[in-house]
């Protein structure tokens, strides 16, 4: 299997933020969900991906190969989806599509416009006159357009509705299917990554907190629930501990728990990727880290 990023012993800095230690990499042929709370460092992962902020050590890789010697081959693979606004808000869609259309030599059109035709955009329309959404989806067509192999996105789905969100998920889930192309996208909305991603990279208090498949995050935790007289907080590496009015609720990795571990009046459930971020987040300031 390719790997489509490589990571191998890398530190980057943006500010006076620091990632170190970098060790990971992305299979080709799935779709890696990128989550972390705010500030967690997801943009700046990705910037160092693009080669926007160069690595201060260790060597970053795309298919296999370095920015160093192969920056143009590497970028045309490419394709990205800002967050921000990086278009003239003067041009049409047709304008702008020039523009970036010149910069592919694997620029295909009837793509771009099988896009356009799909999420109702007209290509006379000014870019500064399409709603958040629109100018999404136009970027999304854009990206598609020059069939990268990898295709880039930050936050591609925040301040989206649920309709054009589910959408979106349908045309990356399409666009993998024939096992060539992969997909990278950071987000905050776990339920999106619940639904259509294959890995998870989490981020974390400053670093790469898990690198592996879904169910294998998903799997590696319990979430326990029970009365908080028969709470044994010394006995377990509780993380998250919180106290509701029905008792207690915590997060345990799934090394201590066996089948008779936690027996009625305990509840053990499988959490969600949102109960993983945010208990093993708030273990970080109340208890000892995570192993
Ligand atoms: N140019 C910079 N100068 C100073 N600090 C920076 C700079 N760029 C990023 N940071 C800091 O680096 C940290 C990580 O930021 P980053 O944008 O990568 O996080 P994120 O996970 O994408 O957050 P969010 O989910 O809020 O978008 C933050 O604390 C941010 O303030």
């Amino acid at each position: 299997m390719m790997r489509v990023v490589e990571f191998r012993q890398c530190s980057v800095s943006s500010g006076d933020f620091a990632l170190r230690e970098l060790n990971f990499h992305v299979e080709s042929g799935y779709i890696t969900g990128l989550i972390g709370p705010n500030g967690a460092g997801k943009t700046t992962l990705i910037r160092s991906i693009m080669n926007m902020i160069r690595p201060k050590a260790g060597e970053v890789l795309l298919f296999g190969q370095s920015y160093r010697e192969h920056e143009r081959e590497i970028k045309r693979r490419i394709g990205f989806v800002y967050d921000e606004d990086f278009y003239y808000n003067h041009l049409s869609i047709r304008e702008m599509k020039k523009i970036i259309a010149s910069f592919y030599p694997t620029w295909n059109d009837a793509v771009f416009q099988q896009h356009l035709q799909q999420f109702g955009l007209p290509e006379r329309k000014k870019i500064r006159d399409l709603s958040k959404g629109m100018k999404t989806k136009f970027a999304l067509a854009a990206a598609l357009a020059h069939e990268p192999e990898l295709l880039i996105m930050d936050e591609p789905t925040s301040g989206l509705d649920p309709v054009f969100r589910r959408e979106i998920l349908s045309i990356l889930s399409a666009y993998i299917r024939d096992g060539s192309k992969s997909v990278l996208f950071s987000t905050h909305i776990s339920t999106d990554l619940e639904r259509i991603a294959d890995y998870i990279l989490y981020m974390g208090r400053g670093r790469l907190q898990f690198c592996g498949t879904k169910e294998e995050l998903l799997e590696s935790y319990v979430l326990v629930k029970g009365p908080l007289a028969l709470l044994q907080a010394d006995r377990f590496p509780f993380q998250g501990l919180r106290q509701t009015a029905l008792g207690f609720e915590a997060l345990l990795s799934k090394q201590y728990v066996s089948a008779d571990t936690f027996e009625s009046p305990f509840i053990v459930e499988k959490p969600s990727l949102d109960d993983i971020i945010v208990y093993t987040q708030e273990g970080s300031r109340n208890g000892p880290a995570a192993s």
